[in-house]
């Protein structure tokens, strides 16, 4: 015993399959002989894993004779994806532990990497422990397969894929025992061994992958066929083995293997006495094909190949000590290891794994590297292989494996390991769709700043990457390199949120899912159209910092019901900031106290989506008299009550009244108590609730405007505030009937028959409503709320669905904002007649393939040489162009004689430098 602690290892791996594990991306460990072993298993876990290309035990026999063997396992992890899977398969992986002892063999000469996210996969116990005492008692120990063994379903999932195209499928409809689970699969094992060890024996063959040779005048597999069993083992160039058993009825003739090696009748001898109408391996859930890989090659839950592997390796250590041994007595030797399989060790592995464990065992952690005299066998890239550093140790010392095996069960994801993407280059970690994973992008992240300037993770969404990423090498020539991402992001990042309307399929796109809605783009363009409106020949004048008024009346009728002036209302640009005002001027309003127009600054304070913003009041003789001006926002397009129900003539000019919905006039009732809230909240009241004064800016959407005027033309009545807002509830609840019965009455007797009208039409709830606001009582807002809670809550869900389906929209302009931006950028490049003195720039060097790239999106003919107009094909490659992706595209020239194959990713790349070029000329 050499060492006395215990060290991890995942993989053992002979030199002479180095290069094949080093392309396989495996970690490599060689053992010396003469050491105890104790191996643990990932066992189930890569069952668990969708993608396992290799399961393979590599004996050799050369390095038998040098006092090592080999046993390697690829076990990608890769495709187990999130960490509870991860957590999950460990967790399997422990429970399918096995220990086993073998004699002989030494401890580590050199630990390397392990594989990442694997639990330890074996550990070096020291001779004489309790595994050595266990190894001895298998001897004695009985064949049994446990019921929860057996009975364990497996599903077709539970093999990966085809592990190499060599394997054979098994015919239909012949049932698959399921491998490692069945006494007889047990019992193949079993003799599997005896197979292996001499195959190990005779063949000279590099390689030999479990005994088994590979085929060499297909120089493919080798194709082992018993007369009477029938049984064939594969072993593919890559070493993976696949056997299959088919009954008793073989499909290849024997008569195709004559003139094979010399191994073949060793093996069928073996296979003759031992296998019959055996199946086992990989089964294919698509075509109910079964195709077998010796990894299956196992009673549940063992350590299939590395024991296999071991196994064998004492046999042809014994072997290798007795030259003159047969192959019949190495067989026959072989049978005293077959107590591994079903022995003691087969009993407790199928009901716990834990007893089985020789955990408490002392264990050893390999002290010496290997000794470079020893390496003679070690291929150069082993050599060069990376040492072995256990990832999850503070410390150098190798870790315990009672540490891992004190708690197998509890799920515990700060054990589950880190999971590193093999291929990518772990500086710019990313997880999927280019989010930022193991870094998180913060650009407000400060913590580094004290220390060098840390290298900026790689941000999908930002524009110019590379102007401060990476140190900021985009400021300094030649270091400017093109930082794309290495998962770019979705070509498609069209990700249309709800609500959606219509059942389409997946593939299908409406062209509205790319544009915002034809009814919001027509209301928006209108009013945009309104708001940029001016009068070329306007006689109205430009005061203080106001110009270019448009008049928004739509009658010349002066009319001074309202305020007591006559009130003119304009639209107007400020020169102070460039926006656009709602001017209300009353005519020939003389300001008497200072104090009257000062209350409007009580009303900038109000906040309210559902009162008309104050601005600002004073008085002007701009307009040849002394006007009142009030400013306040201004909303296009917007009419008021009166113009949108009270006045909407038929085409022959005559008004005919509508009735209006109650769920809109409910919609309106809880608009109006929400200004109001805000209103009598900020101590004031609205006073002025007239029809003609309150607006509809968009659909069902109310506006109290003009609240702030009579407290102005008004001040000094110094009328008490509760009065005024005991009076907003009755001029509340008039405005109500007046728009129920789409009616105006000036006086209160006026009003009862209108309310009598009302209740045929409406509800009694909504009656009891107006109702109440227009009786004497004293009232509160929020006693009113309290009586209309249910239609609130209705509001409330209306107004979310409408902004559900207005994001929705944003989203699809979003997306159309990023081809915009490409566009921008393309146009300015595309066809430039000059840059920086040079006429050819645009048509040269990367520009060119930009021009092609243009013509491909935006020229496109048909083979007849005519146009094609194809809105999906541009949206495609330029959302294609945006994310830079892989797909390759053929670029030809107008006349044929130039033709690139360029990916999005490069064409990205070329219009960025050029773009940049372009700035950078700017600068200048
Ligand atoms: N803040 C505003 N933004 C946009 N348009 C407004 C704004 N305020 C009023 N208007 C529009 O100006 C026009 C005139 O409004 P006003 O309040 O004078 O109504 P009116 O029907 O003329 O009432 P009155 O007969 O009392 O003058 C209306 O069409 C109204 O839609």
């Amino acid at each position: 015993m050499e060492n006395n602690e215990t060290t991890d290892c995942d993989v053992l791996m002979h030199p002479s399959a180095t290069t094949w594990a080093m392309t396989k991306n495996i970690p490599r460990l060689e053992l010396e002989s003469d050491a105890d072993i104790t191996m643990r298993s990932p066992g189930r876990l890569r069952h668990h894993q969708s993608n396992i290309t290799e399961n393979i035990a590599v004996l050799d026999k050369e390095a038998a004779e040098n006092s090592k063997f080999t046993v390697g396992i690829q076990l990608e992890k890769a495709n187990v994806e999130d960490d509870s899977k991860q957590a999950h398969a460990a967790k399997k992986a422990e429970k399918a532990t096995a220990t086993v002892s073998i004699p002989g063999i030494k401890s580590p000469v050199k630990p390397s990497n392990r594989i990442q996210g694997l639990e330890p996969t074996a550990q070096f116990r020291p001779a004489g422990s309790e595994a050595n005492k266990l190894w001895n008692d298998f001897g004695r120990a009985q064949a049994t397969t446990t019921p929860e063994a057996c009975n364990e379903p497996a599903t077709a999932t539970d093999f990966g894929p085809l592990s190499h195209p060599g394997a054979f499928p098994m015919s239909r409809g012949v049932k698959t025992p399921n491998p490692g689970r069945s006494p007889s699969m047990q019992h193949l094992i079993r003799k599997q061994s005896s197979i292996i060890s001499q195959l190990d024996t005779t063949s000279t063959s590099d390689s030999i992958a479990f005994g088994v040779q590979r085929e060499p005048q297909h120089g493919k597999d080798l194709h082992v066929f018993s007369q009477q069993a029938q049984y064939s083992t594969v072993c593919h160039r890559n070493q993976a083995i696949a056997a299959r058993g088919i009954g008793t009825k073989s499909r290849t003739p024997a008569s195709s293997y004559k003139g094979r090696k010399k191994t073949k009748p060793t093996i069928r001898t073996a296979v003759q006495a031992e296998h019959r109408q055996t199946s086992f391996g990989m089964r294919s859930s698509r075509n109910q094909n079964a195709y077998f890989s010796y990894d299956s090659l196992a009673v549940d839950n063992q350590p299939r190949p590395l024991l296999r592997g071991l196994l064998n390796q004492v046999v042809s250590a014994q072997t290798r000590t007795n030259p003159k041994t047969t192959s019949t007595s190495l067989h026959q030797e072989s049978h005293q290891y077959e107590h591994l399989f079903n022995g003691k060790y087969a009993n407790t592995w199928g009901t716990s794994t834990k007893k089985t464990l020789s955990v408490e065992s002392p264990a050893f952690t390999p002290a010496t590297l290997p000794v470079p005299g020893k390496g003679a066998t070690i291929s150069a890239q082993a050599a060069s292989a990376a040492p072995f550093t256990p990832r999850n140790l503070a410390s150098g010392t190798a870790t315990p494996s009672s540490q891992i095996e004190a708690e197998p069960t509890t799920f515990n994801p700060a054990q589950a390991r880190e999971f590193t993407p093999q291929n990518y280059d772990v500086s710019q970690q990313l997880s999927t769709n280019g989010a930022a994973d193991a870094q998180v992008f913060d650009p407000f992240a400060m913590a580094a700043v004290a220390q060098a300037i840390p290298s900026t993770p790689y941000n999908p969404y930002l524009e110019e990457n590379n102007q401060l990423g990476a140190n900021g090498a985009g400021y300094y020539q030649g270091q400017a390199s093109y930082a794309a991402s290495i998962q770019p992001l979705q070509y498609h990042l069209y990700a249309p949120i709800g609500p959606h309307k219509e059942d389409i399929l997946s593939y299908q796109r409406h062209a509205h899912d790319f544009f915002m809605p034809e009814k919001i783009r027509e209301e928006l363009q209108k009013k945009t159209e309104a708001t940029l409106q001016v009068m070329p020949n306007s006689q109205l004048p430009d005061f203080e910092n106001y110009h270019s008024l448009v008049a928004l009346d739509t009658t010349h009728h002066r009319s001074a019901t309202v305020f007591g002036y006559p009130s003119w209302v304009y639209k107007a640009q400020s020169a102070k900031n460039g926006n656009f005002y709602c001017l209300r001027r009353l005519e020939g309003y003389k300001l008497s106290n200072e104090n009257s127009i000062r209350s409007v600054k009580e009303w900038r304070r109000v906040d309210s989506g559902s009162v008309v913003t104050i601005h600002d009041a004073f008085t002007t003789r701009a307009f040849g008299d002394s006007s009142l001006i009030f400013v306040t926002d201004y909303h296009p397009l917007s009419k008021t009550l009166v113009e949108h129900h009270l006045a909407s003539p038929n085409r022959f000019g005559n008004r005919i009244p509508t009735t209006v919905p109650e769920q809109v006039l409910w919609g309106y009732i809880v608009q109006i108590a929400s200004a109001i809230k805000t209103i009598h909240e900020a101590n004031l009241a609205v006073r002025c609730m007239e029809p003609s004064k309150v607006l509809i800016t968009s659909k069902n959407r109310l506006r109290l405007n003009a609240c702030s005027v009579l407290d102005v033309v008004q001040h000094d009545a110094q009328r008490a505030l509760p009065d005024l807002q005991q009076e907003d509830f009755f001029l509340f609840g008039r405005l109500i009937v007046y728009i129920g019965t789409n009616q105006l009455g000036q006086h209160l007797q006026a009003l009862k028959p209108l309310v009598e009208q009302m209740a045929r039409t409406y509800t009694k709830e909504l009656c009891d409503t107006v109702n109440w606001l227009l009786s004497p009582s004293v009232k509160s807002i929020a006693e009113f709320y309290t009586g209309i809670a249910s239609h609130v809550v209705d509001s409330l869900d209306s107004a979310l669905h409408a902004e559900d389906s207005l994001t929705s929209s944003l989203f699809s302009e979003l997306e159309n904002g990023r081809m915009a931006r490409l566009l921008m950028k393309l146009g300015t490049i595309n066809e430039r007649p000059e840059y920086d003195s040079d006429p050819k720039w645009a048509d040269t060097g990367e520009r060119y393939v930009l021009k092609l790239f243009r013509d491909y999106v935006f020229h496109r003919v048909d083979a007849n040489g005519h146009q094609v107009v194809d809105m999906g094909h541009i949206i495609a490659c330029l959302n294609k162009l945006d994310a830079g992706i892989d797909e390759k595209m053929l670029l030809e020239s107008r006349d044929g004689q130039t033709a690139f194959v360029v990916t999005y990713r490069e064409v990205k790349k070329q219009v960025a430098s050029a773009f940049a070029d372009l700035l950078k000329s700017q600068r200048r």
